[in-house]
């Protein structure tokens, strides 16, 4: 059973306090890259979990793994342990980068969801699966859903955004990982200091953006709280910043909880020429094109039956107004 699964960045990312339970309430508007992982799961004779591609040494091999947890959320689900489901192999095609903000390890633990559900035959519903998802993290219902969509609560709370434009990115991947907390704090710890102003304005404009189509009108609009903490733990992140910009791009900004930083372009021929003078600049490790939205975790592949080609529920849930 293989799976692909999209990126995200979040093109609005308003950050509000830190809440009791520790995680801050968002409103974002994600979208969903064309930059997939895949995610292969199949019955074995022993369990097993192999990791290839961008990033490889840095992604856990055991339970630390998000794809590999989402067999004991599966489990205590049904109500029953991961040895009575009987041993799988996971085998994870990394193209997303680690610990990039760019949402790799969700996107690997709902292709794992999905990929175990098809797998075992679960009659799960759209709402179950969901629900799953983000006990694995704030950022994995979104990694099922895709295209576009408004996140609120922790980011987990989806609506779904109707938008019939493609936009082209170009994504500049950082030399080594940030991690999500730490970025977190790190915007905690600057607003106690002197309350940043806030990077991202309202999001109704921002959707409103994307249902036009207009890439000027959305590079306007593009902002991310967490930006100016992701900078403040990688100043050189500045630099990759001005340069995208310098390179042609009409906007940019660090990508959820950075390090990657997304530039916005005009269009498909545009994004090919500023990925070329940026990756000339020497301001990142590797420069990626990407378009979006582009449909959430996907079954491409299954044994015997039919190609699962659509996620197994309604596929028009309510969706926000632009
Ligand atoms: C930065 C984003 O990528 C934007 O979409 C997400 O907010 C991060 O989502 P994620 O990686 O799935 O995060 P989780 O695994 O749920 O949480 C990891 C840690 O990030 C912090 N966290 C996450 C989400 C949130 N709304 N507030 C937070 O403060 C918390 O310290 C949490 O312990
Ligand atoms: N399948 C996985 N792929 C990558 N990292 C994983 C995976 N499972 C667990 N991890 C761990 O999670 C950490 C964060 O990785 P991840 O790639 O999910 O970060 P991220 O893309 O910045 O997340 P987000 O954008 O959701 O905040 C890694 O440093 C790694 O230790």
């Amino acid at each position: 059973m293989t799976v692909t699964v999209p990126s995200k960045i979040n093109v609005h990312l308003a950050v509000g306090p830190a809440r009791d339970d520790g995680y801050h309430e968002l409103t974002t508007v994600f979208q969903a890259l064309s930059l997939t992982d895949t995610v292969t799961v199949s019955a074995a004779e022993e369990s097993s979990l192999q990791v290839r591609g961008e990033g490889e040494k840095a992604v856990p091999r055991d339970e630390r793994n998000l794809a590999w947890r989402a067999i004991d959320v599966l489990a205590e689900h049904l109500d029953t342990t991961p040895a009575e489901l009987g041993p799988v192999q996971i085998a994870l095609e990394k193209n997303i980068p680690v610990a990039g903000g760019m949402a790799g390890g969700s996107a690997d633990a709902a292709g794992a969801l999905l990929g175990l559900a098809t797998l075992w035959k679960l009659d799960l519903s759209r709402d179950e699966l969901t629900r799953l998802a983000a006990k694995l993290g704030s950022d994995v219902p979104f990694s099922l859903l895709g295209g576009t969509a408004l996140g609120t609560g922790r980011g987990e709370e989806l609506l779904p955004v109707l938008t019939r434009h493609t936009f082209h990115w170009v994504l500049a991947f950082a030399q080594r990982g940030l991690s999500t907390p730490r970025v977190y704090k790190e915007l905690d710890r600057l607003r106690e200091a002197g309350e940043p102003p806030p990077a991202a304005g309202d999001h109704d404009v921002v959707i409103e953006a994307l249902a036009s189509g207009d890439p000027h009108r959305l590079a306007e609009l593009i902002g991310n709280d967490l930006q100016i903490a992701a900078v403040s733990l990688r100043p050189n992140l500045r630099r990759t910043l001005r340069a995208g910009v310098e390179a042609g791009a009409l906007a940019g900004l660090v990508s959820g909880s950075g390090p990657t930083c997304a530039f916005l372009c005009e269009d498909a021929e545009s994004a090919v020429q500023v990925s070329a003078r940026l990756s000339g600049a020497g301001v990142c490790r590797t420069v990626r094109v990407a378009s979006g939205p582009v449909h959430g975790a996907r079954v491409v592949e299954s044994d015997g039956g039919p190609p699962g080609g659509e996620p197994p529920w309604d596929p028009t849930p309510p969706q926000a107004h632009a």
